[in-house]
């Protein structure tokens, strides 16, 4: 799985070539040399399958202020079509679904029906897998890709999915006369295209974004030059609940110190009665990710809240959450089912986040009165301090709920060399994938299933294959589209002990 990023190659403004970032699905999002070739399968499998494992990297603390570099919480790599020149279609449409798509470029795909790209990403990940399947002699369907109010190959009309990224964020930068500019980087550039809203965000996200930099202007709190490295504001990430009417502010500074910080709290939490959280986040190393280490709240709760499939979450700063909610209970859904728990199970949850996976499935199964055991395991504190909290909202106490903060890999080798028991491992890694230690471990702990949630079909097809030789067969495949009007899928994948 996923968080957006400004993760864009420099050329227009700072005439460097971009560094390498990532974003908030910890995804690295450097410049992006590849060509658009959606129309072939081999373009489209490529595409949607997102980017390789190498650019990608860990990063629970990252974020993108590009609908589309957001929206898949990919940035991008070499080797996708991401930053290639816009379609003819792309500029055809450019007045129709957005006004700004032809400068802006986040949403590469808005030019085409949505009908046309759940085709596209079902292809893809037909082409993908299916080589995987066949060398490996699973009986696996790969399912049709779950997109948002329809499914690949439905007949008719498909809806023109929008307003689905409850995470929102932008750059800033330095205008004429203490100007803050803020939008999205234009595709390819730290230029930034000015956005008065946005097709594919949350209702008011991007009024909230653009109301911040007029706040920062009114109190004189310089916007972060980036060439000059100069400035106070770097950006400001925004998440909005989905079925709560809360939302959290985080504004990314340079420096801790901050001029006029008690006002710029308080303005900031003014911006929108939803507003439950502002914090401020200190990034002062120079890159593409959005977040540093260092964070805190300056006005209001530690954490927003929200809920999904009837759960109940906590939600801090920095802590991994997902970006389309509505699409994120498919997605669990389909990994619960995939899970099938039995009364007394357990559940280990590896890359856990905020706990979200596990917490719903445990719920799940405690409604169907076969209560499980979950173990959880995320490296990012901040997801464990939220998942220990979203544990006890959801009634699960530390018999039945407990979160580790640590490597997963480590937690799996060790967890391999005491015999601990486990019946199901659920996993969602960053888009690198997992690790070959972990999947081995995880093939030693003799689970009866493994659920593999993944954002990035690329490295997970390379994870399978090690599964497989482990042990473990593939029999279903369902993609999930997330990411509507982009070219990234992602996939649960179900594997049984053979
Ligand atoms: C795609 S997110 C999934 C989070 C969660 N499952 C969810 O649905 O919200 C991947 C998570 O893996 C975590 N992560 C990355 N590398 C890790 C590692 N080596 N060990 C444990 N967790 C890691 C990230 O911090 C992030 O929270």
């Amino acid at each position: 799985m996923a968080q957006q990023s400004s993760h864009r190659p420099r050329s227009a403004r700072g005439g460097k070539p971009a560094r390498r970032g990532k974003d908030h699905r910890g995804t690295s999002a450097s410049a992006g040399s590849g060509r658009r070739s959606a129309g072939s399968p081999a373009g489209s499998a490529r595409q949607a399958a997102g980017r390789s494992a190498s650019a990608a990297s860990a990063s629970a603390a990252s974020g993108a202020a590009h609908p589309a570099g957001a929206a898949s919480g990919s940035g991008r790599s070499a080797g996708t079509t991401s930053d290639a020149a816009p379609s003819r279609r792309k500029l055809k449409d450019s007045a129709g679904p957005c006004p700004i798509m032809r400068a802006c470029g986040g949403c590469a795909w808005l030019g085409i029906p949505y009908r046309k790209q759940l085709i596209r990403k079902q292809e893809a990940m037909e082409e993908l897998f299916r080589p995987l399947i066949e060398r490996m002699g699973w009986d696996a369907a790969i399912e049709a890709t779950c997109g948002m109010g329809s499914k690949a190959g439905d007949p008719g009309k498909a809806p023109v999915p929008r307003a689905f990224r409850y995470k929102a964020a932008t750059p800033f930068a330095p205008g004429p006369a203490g100007a803050v500019r803020s939008g999205f980087f234009a595709r390819g550039t730290h230029t930034i295209v000015p956005a008065p809203s946005c097709a594919v965000e949350a209702p008011g996200a991007r009024h909230i974004l653009n109301e911040v930099a007029r706040v920062a202007e009114r109190l004189g709190i310089p916007a972060y030059d980036e060439d000059a490295r100069q400035g106070v504001l770097r950006y400001a990430v925004l998440r909005m609940g989905w079925r709560t009417d809360e939302a959290m502010l985080t504004i990314v500074t340079a420096r801790r110190e901050v001029p006029h910080i008690e006002d710029l709290a308080r303005e900031l939490s003014s911006i929108d009665p939803r507003i439950v959280c502002v914090a401020q986040n200190i990034n002062g190393r120079e890159g593409n990710a959005i977040l540093g280490r260092e964070t805190r709240v300056l006005w209001g709760a530690p954490h927003m809240k929200d809920e999904l499939l009837d759960c109940t979450f906590a939600i801090s700063p920095t802590a991994f959450y997902q970006t389309n909610p509505q699409q994120t209970e498919v997605l669990y859904r389909l990994a619960i089912e995939g899970m099938a728990l039995e009364a007394g199970d357990v559940l280990l949850d590896a890359y856990c986040g905020s706990g979200t996976i596990g917490l719903c499935a445990a719920r799940d199964a405690a409604r169907a009165g076969k209560a499980i055991k979950l173990i959880g395991v995320e490296k990012n504190p901040a997801g464990i301090v939220d998942a220990r909290l979203n544990a006890e909202l959801n009634g699960l106490g530390p018999d039945e709920a407990s979160f580790m903060a640590t490597d997963a890999t480590e937690f799996l080798r060790d967890a391999a060399r005491s015999g601990t028991h486990v019946d199901v491992v659920a996993l969602d890694p960053p888009r690198a994938g997992s690790t070959p230690a972990f999947l081995t471990a995880a093939a030693e702990l003799g689970p009866r299933r493994i659920v593999y949630i993944s954002c990035n079909p690329t490295t997970q097809v390379r994870d399978l294959e090690i599964l497989g030789q482990q042990g473990y067969r593939l029999c279903r495949l369902t993609p999930v589209d997330m990411f509507p009007h982009t070219e990234h899928t992602e996939t649960v994948a179900v594997l049984e002990r053979s």
